[in-house]
């Protein structure tokens, strides 16, 4: 958070529309991140939160706008264009254990996108994923497990561990502490804003908790019926 960097942004959105039907669930909404930023996206239930979350990563393409990610425009981009630069902006969800396919054990779930972008290697794949959990706080046991087996905190911790395993420039957090244990939000916290110091990696924070969005990002963009004013 100490390191926001001067240079251009690394999201950039621009006038981004998203309608469900005849409903404009996102409205015009304009923002950008630099490299090693924290903007907190703040706003009471339904006001288009997750659908604005769902419209930067393409997940849902957005109805209008631009959404400029590391120096390019996203929107027009066909699916095979997409591919590596999505790997590049990871989401992290709500609910770890959503996240991560029950039947997996955690080392595997890890693994996985390293699979996916050709980058993983017999020799030195198995060290890179111990080296990804012991970055998040996990011990090289944790890996043996699935899901289920790990409490709440230990699989948001994994999550994210999967998440870095595709060397992310921009983590989307969509309420990554909601679902915990008060007890172990901190934890979680604290893990995010040391690998952001480390990386620098620039988040996109969701949250309806305006005390932590206070406490934990740079900037606080605050959204109602879809439309955001910044603060
Ligand atoms: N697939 C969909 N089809 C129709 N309406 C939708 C769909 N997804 C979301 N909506 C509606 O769009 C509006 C914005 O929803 P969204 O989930 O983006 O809000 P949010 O701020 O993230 O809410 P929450 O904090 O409860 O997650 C809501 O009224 C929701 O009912």
């Amino acid at each position: 958070m100490s390191h926001v960097s001067d240079v251009n942004p690394l999201l950039d959105v621009r006038d981004l529309v998203v309608r469900h039907g005849t409903r404009t669930v996102v409205d015009h909404v304009s923002f950008d991140i630099s490299p090693g930023e924290t903007l907190g996206l703040i706003g009471p239930s339904g006001c288009g939160k997750s659908s604005t979350a769902m419209a930067v990563l393409q997940l849902r393409r957005p109805d209008s706008g631009e959404v400029w990610f590391d120096g390019q425009e996203l929107t027009a981009m066909d699916e095979r264009r997409l591919r590596p630069l999505r790997q590049t902006m990871q989401p992290v969800f709500q609910d770890p254990y959503g996240s991560l396919s029950p039947r997996h054990r955690i080392r595997d779930a890890i693994a996985e996108p390293l699979h996916v972008q050709g980058s993983w290697d017999r020799t030195t794949g198995p060290a890179r994923v111990a080296e990804l959990l012991e970055r998040v706080g996990l011990d090289p046991t944790h890996g043996d497990r699935r899901p289920h087996e790990l409490s709440g905190g230990q699989c948001q911790r994994a999550g994210i561990a999967r998440a870095l395993a595709c060397e992310p420039k921009l983590l989307i957090l969509d309420e990554p502490v909601s679902a915990l244990d008060p007890s172990l939000r901190a934890g979680i916290l604290n893990l995010l804003a040391e690998l952001q110091e480390r990386l620098g990696l620039g988040y996109l924070f969701i949250c309806h908790d305006r005390a932590l969005v206070r406490h934990f990002c740079d900037r606080v963009a605050e959204m109602r019926d879809g439309r955001l004013s910044s603060s």
